[in-house]
């Protein structure tokens, strides 16, 4: 639960710590409106995606199941700045499937909170197995961290990959190969 009083209190110290007038008009409303956009950017921290991944429907076709390009948004908690990218979901059911948009209200739990890319990653993959119990599941975010293109080393335009693969995903390649086929096209 985000604290909005204290985060008001940090941003005002923030701000005077960078030598800035905290008083003046454009910056005087500045912690109240950090302390709104912090319940929403770190709103996943009071929210677990299994109670959206419980809309769930029966069915006889266990083939793979692709949500891709799916965008997120995402803070490094290393530097507290932006990440953001597409995040990619495969599955192969085991007689249930998820709501389509439920993979995505998936990624945005995990998204909305302090992260690392990898750590987002495999929280995405363990919550389908949780509650879809599936034959397989594959996970692979894109991602532009900007605390490595605005500053530090400032290299814009990279790109940081990670995947998870569990099940079927781990030991079939071609799955994998058809995976990533899917995603480029
Ligand atoms: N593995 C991983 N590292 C990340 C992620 N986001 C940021 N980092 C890295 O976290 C590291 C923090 O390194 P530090 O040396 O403690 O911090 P720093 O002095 O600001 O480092 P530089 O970014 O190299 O200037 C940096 O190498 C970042 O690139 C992420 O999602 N996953
Ligand atoms: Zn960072």
């Amino acid at each position: 639960m985000v604290d909005k009083q204290k985060v008001e209190q940090a941003i005002r110290l923030l701000l005077e710590g960078i030598g800035e007038d905290t008083e003046r008009e454009g910056l005087k409303d500045t912690p109240d409106r950090i302390a709104r956009m912090c319940m929403e950017i770190y709103g996943g921290l009071d929210e677990e995606a299994d109670q959206h991944l419980a809309k769930q429907f029966k069915v006889e076709n266990n083939e793979m199941v692709l949500e891709k390009d799916i965008t997120f948004y995402s803070m490094c908690e290393h530097h507290l700045m932006p990440f953001y990218g597409k995040a990619h979901i495969a599955y192969i059911p085991n007689g249930r499937v998820t709501g389509l948009s439920k993979l995505a209200r998936t990624v945005d739990v995990y998204a909305r909170r302090p992260q690392i890319q990898e750590r987002l990653t495999v929280q995405i993959a363990d919550a389908l197995e949780r509650a879809l119990n599936p034959r397989g599941v594959m996970v692979m975010l894109e991602a532009e961290h900007t605390c490595m293109t605005m500053r530090g080393i400032k290299k814009p335009g990279s790109k940081t990959i990670t995947t998870v693969t569990r099940g079927d995903f781990k030991t079939d390649r071609e799955l994998q190969k058809q995976f990533l086929s899917m995603v480029k096209d």
